[in-house]
């Protein structure tokens, strides 16, 4: 091993076997070394770039993170890592042409080492590594990740939120009402005598029915903050935050008219000719003592009430 020039063909050639962008810069910032992987993502050869200015082969780099990363390499002997969430791709480099042509850059994760030259002032490599599948892979999975996450938040059948939801949403906004001292109501809501409306039309319409209802509480809850859930079979729940139980009670009544308004015809015999609703209601007001389970045992008893008191009514229990 020789000259200094037979030396950088050599490493040039080693360069030239990586799966890794290699430039090396001199102290002028001009291009010493540059790499297949370079010149097949750029569609220039090591010649035609030699001695340019790295900003006069990429000017738009000019401003940019990755021009202040070289200064800090060649002037203070500062390495630096471009974080690949704040500089997604830097470089101009394209995996095909069919890629450039699309605009569709290489995903980079760059980083730009100070070098040490014996008889010379201080070069930098820049390193730049392709991770544009793993970019890939983490997308997906965090898509993944969202679809599993609402599935195991969502009901099966009518896609409003489950009973896990539920036993999650109304801890948080019991919480919320006694840090914020404003009233929360709850709702407890069940369709009457749907054994018998199973019996006579079958599980699958059964099905349909509880799929409609679902939907009308859905659109009738329309606040961000409220969360109406499945709770059990044919039975929902409804968390009202910042609900007095005036207005809460007001709620119930619309619910109640407007299962009847959606017209599903049930037997004759039961409760008239149409699918009805019962609901029981429970308030913790403003100052009240009562914890998430203490709420839903008094909406569970007023619910019982209105059953008991006939069906398709509203009930509600004072809270201790
Ligand atoms: N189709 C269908 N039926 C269900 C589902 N979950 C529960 N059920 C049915 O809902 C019915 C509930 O019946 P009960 O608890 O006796 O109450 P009910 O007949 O509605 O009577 P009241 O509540 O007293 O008015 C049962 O027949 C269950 O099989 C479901 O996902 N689909």
């Amino acid at each position: 091993m020789g000259t200094d020039s037979e030396r950088l063909m050599l490493l040039q050639q080693v360069l030239g076997g990586l799966n890794v962008g290699a430039i090396v810069l001199d102290a002028e910032r001009r291009i010493v070394l540059w790499n297949h992987w370079m010149a097949r993502r750029t569609g220039r050869s090591a010649d035609s770039v030699a001695g340019s200015d790295l900003l006069a082969v990429f000017p738009e780099l000019r401003g940019q993170r990755a021009e202040a990363a070289v200064t800090q390499a060649l002037h203070n002997n500062f390495p630096s890592l471009l974080s690949q969430s704040l500089n997604k791709a830097p470089f101009p480099l394209y995996a095909s042409a069919a890629a450039a042509a699309r605009g569709e850059r290489v995903q980079q994760a760059v980083e730009v080492t100070p070098i040490a030259v014996t008889g010379a002032a201080r070069h930098c490599l820049i390193q730049i590594n392709d991770v544009s599948l793993a970019v890939g892979r983490e997308r997906l999975l965090r898509e993944q990740t969202m679809v599993l996450r609402s599935q195991t938040f969502a009901d099966g059948l009518t896609g409003i939120a489950n009973r896990r939801h539920f036993d999650m949403a109304i801890e948080k906004e019991h919480r919320r009402a006694r840090r914020g001292g404003v009233p929360l109501s709850l709702l407890m809501i069940d369709i009457d005598n749907f054994k018998a409306y199973n019996d006579h039309y079958g599980h699958p319409q059964g099905d349909q029915c509880l799929i409609r209802v679902a939907a009308a509480l859905a659109a009738m809850l329309k606040r961000p903050c409220d969360l109406v859930a499945r709770y059990g079979g044919e039975e929902f729940a409804a968390i009202l935050p910042d609900t007095d139980s005036e207005q809460a009670w007001q709620m119930a009544e619309a619910i109640r008219l407007r299962t009847i308004e959606l017209a599903i015809p049930h037997l004759p015999g039961a409760d008239g000719q149409l699918v009805t609703v019962s609901l029981g209601i429970a308030t913790r007001h403003a100052d009240g003592s009562a914890d998430a389970a203490g709420l839903i045992s008094a909406a569970d008893r007023a619910l019982y009430q209105a059953k008991r008191d006939g069906r398709n009514r509203v009930a509600a229990q004072a809270l201790a």
